[in-house]
């Protein structure tokens, strides 16, 4: 096998970040700025991070930025508020809160309470529905709209395809396989979804023209899962410790790299693949949502 290509998702969310760029200066123009509100309940240090890295890209795309960092202990009932109050802030067009929250938040009846005109991760039950009934109008969720964009910016052939997608969490797995089986570019694709219950499993990954590992195991996928020729789209951020690393620990995929990748036609790395394009997707939902909510 010749050395396979590596998806390269820093520089294709650049290319995401450049249309958003080009919405929200002509937003700008008609006197309307995006504004994202992200929430974070508690200091989990891989939460805290992400909550600020979609910050400082709103900052550095000129999007009003509100940043809520709620300590531990805050109850229900005051993040129900918080967000009732983002619901009614006309500056705020999506609504973010970072998943996942501490035990004692019922993470499903803060979702519902977002308005699903601003819920930019697409996880309201409004915005599932739409992505089921493929009514465009609806917000799809960041990761698999970016992995989706990756495939169809190297060109890779989706039609037909028989696409696995390993996992089933509402984040990544389901509306995943939703998008890769609707009708349209980039999907029609045959769609099978595998998971920790599988029986034989690689038998079934093994099958995949493209493989969506998004199981949250560090290096799950093994060579003897992959097909010959196959892509490969890496969901995983697992931190794993590494004495080596200055920070006492280093990311890896739910792919093993350097097992899989000679197998691969294309393959994305971690870092660098499809983190990247989950920041991009959610500037590109905000943008989206301004415009919607906005009449733009
Ligand atoms: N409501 C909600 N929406 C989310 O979109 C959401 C969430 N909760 N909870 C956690 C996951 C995780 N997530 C990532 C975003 C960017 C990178 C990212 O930028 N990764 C870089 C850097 C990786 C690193 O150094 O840690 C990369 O892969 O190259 C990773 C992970 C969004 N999530």
């Amino acid at each position: 096998m010749s050395a396979p290509t590596l998806i390269d998702g820093k520089k294709t969310a650049e290319s995401v970040l450049a249309e958003c760029e080009a919405e929200i200066a002509d937003l700008k123009s008609k006197g309307v700025t995006p504004g994202l509100a992200v929430v974070l309940v508690g200091a989990d240090p891989a939460s805290t991070f992400y909550v600020r890295s979609k910050s400082k890209m709103c900052e550095k795309l000129g999007i009003h930025s509100v940043k809520l960092e709620l300590p531990a202990e805050t109850t229900q009932d005051e993040l129900l508020k918080v967000i009732d109050d983002l619901n009614n802030d006309p500056a705020v067009h999506g609504i973010l809160v970072q998943s996942p929250p501490p035990a004692h938040i019922d993470e499903a009846a803060i979702i519902a309470e977002i308005d699903p005109a601003k819920d930019v991760d697409g996880f309201h039950p409004v915005n599932v529905a739409k992505l089921a009934l493929e009514d465009a109008s609806g917000f799809v969720p960041c990761t698999p709209a970016g992995c989706q964009r990756l495939l169809t910016e190297y060109g890779i052939e989706t039609e037909g395809a028989n696409v696995v997608v390993l996992g089933r969490s509402m984040i990544v797995g389901k509306p995943m396989a939703l998008l890769m089986m609707a009708k349209g570019k980039g999907a029609n694709s045959t769609v099978t979804v595998a998971h920790s219950r599988t029986k034989d499993l690689e038998a079934v990954t093994r099958e995949a023209d493209i493989l969506i590992a998004a199981i949250g195991k560090p290096e799950f996928v093994k060579a003897g899962g992959v097909k010959d020729g196959a892509v490969v789209i890496d969901v995983g951020i697992n931190r794993v410790d590494d004495a080596s690393q200055k920070k006492g620990y280093r990311i890896v995929g739910d792919v093993a790299f350097d097992e899989v990748a000679p197998k691969c036609k294309a393959i994305t790395p971690v870092p660098g693949g499809v983190g990247p394009m989950t920041i991009a997707m959610l500037m590109a939902n905000t943008v989206k949502a301004c415009k919607q909510i906005t009449g733009n």
